[in-house]
């Protein structure tokens, strides 16, 4: 796990441990014991620590989080090297994080490709660097440079840590040889003053306001993410304590973080974060064995909120699009808004202005859909009609060439349906991408039950290519992402009828940690789809939507969004909705009087005399609805795993990373509590069946398993 060899009078220290040469114990073991060899070794006059394959060590491994850690640990092998008697240098290739910066921090010398980059991620997996990081960054950075780092857990290019002294020279080439070639320019010259721990924190008098500061921004954004507050205290301990006193104290901190559950929830995202891209079909078929198509020419079908950002997000990585309308007009109005989005882009510098003039010219459009029949691959993205998308796949099977794949980007929609209006149903998949689409990262794919491995494995790797988080799911209304949420948008309004105010309900899952209150998230959306849909729905069924309506096809129905739509309220862009805002567009909202009448006049004209709701109510009929579905996902195989929906949820909806994602969340929370919450909402509320609990919940609930082996239960139901 750790190779050894000399040339002349350096010896070379390579961890070998792939992927990405993680500091496992036997790593440690074998960088402490080579140490060691080096410094009993006369000859050697310096040694050079580097890693082996794509990268410089990525710090601990995490799989070993959760055991008691084996001695030696990254401090010890840190002072092996500070004691050695002899200078040791930190090579640096691929990415130097975590426990391996910090093996790189108490090296006498650090030098790195232009390509590497380096950083101190642990505050993103729930801790802190416990290795000597928070002790030894703000002795060679200083305190500032160290808080944003560490409280970020940002990643630096080589050139800007050379800039903050992290490395002392940028190298290109061999990363060993150069490693070996500085080695022997310094191997006998004095280097106790590179030994970090003899320095005191640069901007150390500064301590307190940097740390004010620091916690206002921690603040703002943590949403009760605990780590970043830790962090900050670690780093203070490198001002305010002995050295070996502060490292002590950070690896207390450490242990105590380690055991958290906001700890154990980030682990778990970062590995489920991982697993998704492992796919499986039912048939059969999974990432391992199938092999993506080539695509080089993609054309979006629709230039409305949803296609024009498509476009953005394929042409921003590089893809020629060619954008389909029906008529000129709606299509040069598409082309602006297209341009518009590009330029928010360099504004936002997600790409410089060079960058966005190549991908507006990598634009093509047209109203004629058999200019269709060269591209590889088609993203439908009109109307949610079943019938308009079944005229617009069967026209595209006889103008797309036979190996074309057609994509779908509904969000609700049956996959199998769609397909069944072509011949080629192996090559229709959906790929649902959430608004506003050049930004969100999610990309839910949807199989149906005759998409191919191939197919999949395209969009997979499509996905993949333009910087989103591809999840793989079946086919059933909503798929994964819309169908848990929607329970929860309908208990929210249930909640406001029974004696909620919406602002209460949106402060509510705020503090949670969700990103925006349900109340907002409609008003950002524009109530008007929803209604059209509602209507469309009501017409299916030969009804009417009316205003006294307390049920609707058997089940609970709240008319209070359909009250407000009917005045115009369509939310941020008619500038009123749940909230009133300054002017149509803005989102600059206050809470406005006149909903708090609606709601009055609704429950009085219903007869629902309003009552107090607690905060635990709202968030457990909330985030519970959505669980439950949840679960019936899983038991149903609509999703694979609950990794799956996790994902979904941290990507498409911005669910607190420190919770892991509802499934995640509901594991923690203990499965029998859950369960038996849900059953006393089902009791209290018979005509909402998304109360009716979950068959593999309930059986969870009775013998609770690790969450990694929910899976495998629910194919046993
Ligand atoms: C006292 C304690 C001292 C120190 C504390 C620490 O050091 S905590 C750990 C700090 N380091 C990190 O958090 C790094 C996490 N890893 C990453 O950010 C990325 O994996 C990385 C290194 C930038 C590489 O990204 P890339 O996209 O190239 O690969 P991928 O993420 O898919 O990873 C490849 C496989 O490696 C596994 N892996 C990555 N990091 C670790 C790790 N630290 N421990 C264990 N395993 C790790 C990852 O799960 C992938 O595995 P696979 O089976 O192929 O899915």
């Amino acid at each position: 796990m750790v190779d050894y060899w000399r040339q002349g009078s350096v010896a070379v220290i390579a961890v070998n441990n792939p992927p990405v040469n993680a500091l496992s114990y036997n790593v440690r073991v074998g960088l402490y014991n080579n140490l060691d060899k080096a410094a009993n070794d006369r000859d050697v006059l310096a040694v050079v620590i580097c890693g082996k394959g794509r990268t410089f060590p990525v710090g601990a491994d995490i799989h070993e989080f959760g055991q008691i850690p084996k001695e030696p640990w990254i401090t010890d092998v840190g002072r092996k090297i500070e004691s050695l008697g002899k200078p040791v240098i930190a090579a640096i290739h691929g990415t130097g994080l975590g426990g391996g910066l910090e093996i790189a921090l108490f090296c006498h010398y650090r030098i790195a490709l232009p390509n590497a980059r380096v950083g101190l991620p642990e505050v993103l997996i729930g801790l802190l660097p416990a290795g000597g990081g928070a002790q030894l960054l703000p002795r060679l950075a200083g305190i500032q440079v160290a808080m944003e780092m560490i409280t970020t857990g940002r990643q630096l290019p080589a050139s800007e840590a050379a800039k903050y002294n992290i490395i002392d020279k940028v190298v290109s080439g061999d990363i060993v040889k150069e490693g070996i070639e500085f080695a022997l320019r310094v191997q006998n010259k004095p280097f106790q003053d590179k030994i970090l721990r003899y320095r005191s924190p640069h901007g150390k008098d500064s301590l307190q306001p940097i740390t004010e500061a620091v916690l206002r921004k921690i603040k703002m954004r943590s949403r009760g993410f605990y780590a970043p507050v830790w962090c900050v205290r670690s780093i203070a301990n490198s001002v305010k304590l002995p050295f070996e006193e502060g490292l002590a104290q950070n690896r207390i901190m450490f242990q105590q973080m380690q055991l958290s559950g906001q700890a154990k929830a980030l682990q778990y995202a970062f590995f489920a974060e991982r697993s998704i891209s492992k796919w499986k079909l039912p048939c059969g078929g999974n990432f391992a064995t199938a092999v993506p198509r080539k695509i080089k020419t993609i054309s979006v079908i629709g230039a409305g909120t949803m296609g024009t950002g498509i476009t953005v997000a394929l042409l921003s990585a590089g893809f020629p699009v060619l954008l389909v309308e029906q008529n000129k007009r709606f299509l040069m109005k598409g082309v602006q808004t297209v341009q518009s989005l590009l330029e928010g882009g360099v504004k936002r510098r997600k790409f410089t202005a060079e960058q966005a003039k190549m991908a507006s010219s990598s634009l093509t459009t047209t109203v004629d859909l058999q200019a269709l029949n060269s591209v590889d691959l088609v993203i439908e993205a009109v109307f949610e009609t079943l019938s308009l998308k079944e005229d617009i796949f069967s026209k595209l099977d006889k103008i797309c060439k036979p190996e074309a794949i057609l994509c779908s980007n509904t969000s609700y929609l049956n996959i199998d349906k769609i397909a069944a209006s072509t011949r080629r149903p192996d090559k229709v998949v959906g790929t649902h991408f959430f608004s506003p689409a050049h930004i969100m990262r999610l990309m839910e794919n949807i199989y149906g039950c005759k998409t191919s491995p191939e197919t999949v494995a395209t969009v997979m790797d499509l996905g993949k290519r333009i910087g989103k988080v591809p999840v793989l799911v079946g086919t059933c209304p909503g798929f994964c992402a819309n169908r848990m949420n929607r329970p929860q948008s309908e208990e929210a309004l249930f909640l406001v009828e029974e004696g909620a105010q919406p602002e209460q309900i949106d402060q509510v899952l705020e503090d949670f940690g969700m990103p925006m209150g349900p109340f907002k998230v409609r008003d950002l959306a524009g109530g008007d789809i929803g209604w059209r849909s509602r209507k469309d729905a009501a017409l299916h069924l030969g009804l009417t939507l009316s205003y006294d309506l307390q049920f609707f096809n058997g089940e609970r129905y709240c008319s209070l969004a359909d009250k407000l739509c009917e005045l115009g309220r369509f939310g941020q862009k008619t500038g009123s909705g749940w909230y009133s805002y300054d002017k149509p567009g803005s989102k600059q909202l206050s809470i406005d009087e006149d909903v708090t009448k609606l709601i009055q006049n609704h429950r009085d004209s219903l007869g629902i005399k309003p009552r107090k709701i607690t905060t635990q109510e709202i968030q457990e009929r909330f985030l519970f609805s959505g669980i439950n579905e949840g679960f019936k996902i899983l038991e149903e195989g609509i999703a694979a795993r609950p990794e799956d929906i996790d994902i979904i949820w941290l990507y498409g909806f911005g669910f607190p990373r420190h919770y892991g994602g509802p499934m995640f969340y509901a594991s923690q929370i203990g499965l029998k509590r859950v369960y038996d919450r849900i059953c006393h909402y089902h009791e209290l509320f018979p005509y909402s069946s998304h109360w009716m609990p979950s068959k593999l919940l309930q059986k969870l609930s009775i013998q609770e398993v690790p969450i990694g082996q929910w899976a495998e239960l629910h194919s046993k139901l």
